[in-house]
């Protein structure tokens, strides 16, 4: 048996879709085009790339796309200023900071600075509360991705075994409330859980958010589960060799050995084109939630 591929590219393009209808009918029907502003601080290149290709998917699905980009030694009360300021422009719907911040910045103390109905990461406490309580919040862009996708190929999740491994602030933690929004039996597993494999075993729905590259072995998985993979790990390609012209490249891999997995599971999400592509597409999704909420629409 070898399991579905889900096709993580195609079912953000349909979301994307959907936001530039949603967006182009707002702009007819009201006059308004949703301002999605991003905070970089620093000159992390993959930071930067992340930034750049949010800037294109904004532009591309209609809204406005607003780039601050800071110096990496800008203080944190500069950090926070900025992101008052857009918490006051009505033009601004989203106000997205880019993670990570250097060293010395809190990123806690900005993040909890983004008005709670502008936080288009769902990442301030105000959302992640909401989250928790089942009330209506932002939530956060790769979790809600995950939990579209598992969507594409179970219809109904309610009482199925799912694990999360991992409980960062970012991915594990709110995707376990998600999927306990669903009516699964949700288990939380981490670096300090005993018999990791085992319970991976028992899992109808296994998502891996550790960011340890492939992680995640085919016998970890219970036969026909649905497994997604979060993690984005890029490694140096181990089929070059010293005198290879990619030497010194790298290659993008998740935290599950795809191909020992999909021998398994009945459906995967792969690394590239996964879980990443809707971080973005849920990120606009968001945007244009947080602009129709904003006005009471
Ligand atoms: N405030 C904040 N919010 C974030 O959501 C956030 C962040 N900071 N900092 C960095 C991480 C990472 N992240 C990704 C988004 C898309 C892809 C993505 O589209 N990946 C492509 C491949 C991209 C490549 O080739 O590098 C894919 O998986 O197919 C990956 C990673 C959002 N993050
Ligand atoms: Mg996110």
């Amino acid at each position: 048996m070898s399991a579905k591929i889900i096709d993580g590219k195609a079912v953000a393009k349909s979301v994307r879709d959907d936001v530039a209808a949603g967006v182009a009918a707002l702009e007819k029907d009201h006059g308004l085009v949703p301002g999605l502003a991003v905070v970089l601080v620093g000159e992390d290149p993959a930071s930067q790339v992340y930034v750049r290709n949010k800037g294109i998917a904004t532009r591309e699905a209609g809204m406005r796309s607003i780039e601050h980009k800071l110096r990496a030694e800008t203080s944190q009360d500069e950090v926070i200023a900025l992101v008052r300021r857009l918490n006051g422009d009505d033009e601004v719907d989203g106000i997205l900071v880019q993670l990570p911040l250097p060293d010395h910045i809190d990123a806690n103390a900005v993040i909890n600075e983004i008005d709670p109905d502008k936080d288009v990461d769902g990442l301030t406490e105000v959302n992640a509360g909401r989250l928790v309580l089942g009330k209506e919040a932002l939530v956060p862009c790769t979790p809600q991705g995950s939990i579209l996708l598992i969507k594409t190929v179970m219809e109904d999740m309610s009482g199925a075994n799912a694990v999360v491994l991992g409980r960062s602030i970012l991915v594990g933690k709110p995707l376990a409330s998600l999927l306990l929004a669903e009516h699964c039996t949700v288990t939380t597993a981490h670096s300090r859980t005993r018999g990791v494999e085992e319970v991976c075993r028992q899992a109808d729905i296994l998502c891996a958010a550790v960011g340890r590259p492939e992680i995640v072995k085919g016998d970890w998985i219970k036969p026909g589960a649905v497994v997604i993979d979060i993690g984005i790990n890029r490694v140096e390609a181990p089929e070059q060799g010293p005198n290879s012209e990619a030497k010194g490249k790298t290659r993008l891999v998740g935290d599950v050995d795809f191909d020992a997995a999909r021998a398994v599971a009945g459906a995967i999400t792969p690394v590239p084109g996964g879980v990443g592509p809707m971080t973005i597409a849920c990120l606009l999704k968001n945007t244009l939630t947080a602009a129709r909420r904003r006005r009471g629409l």
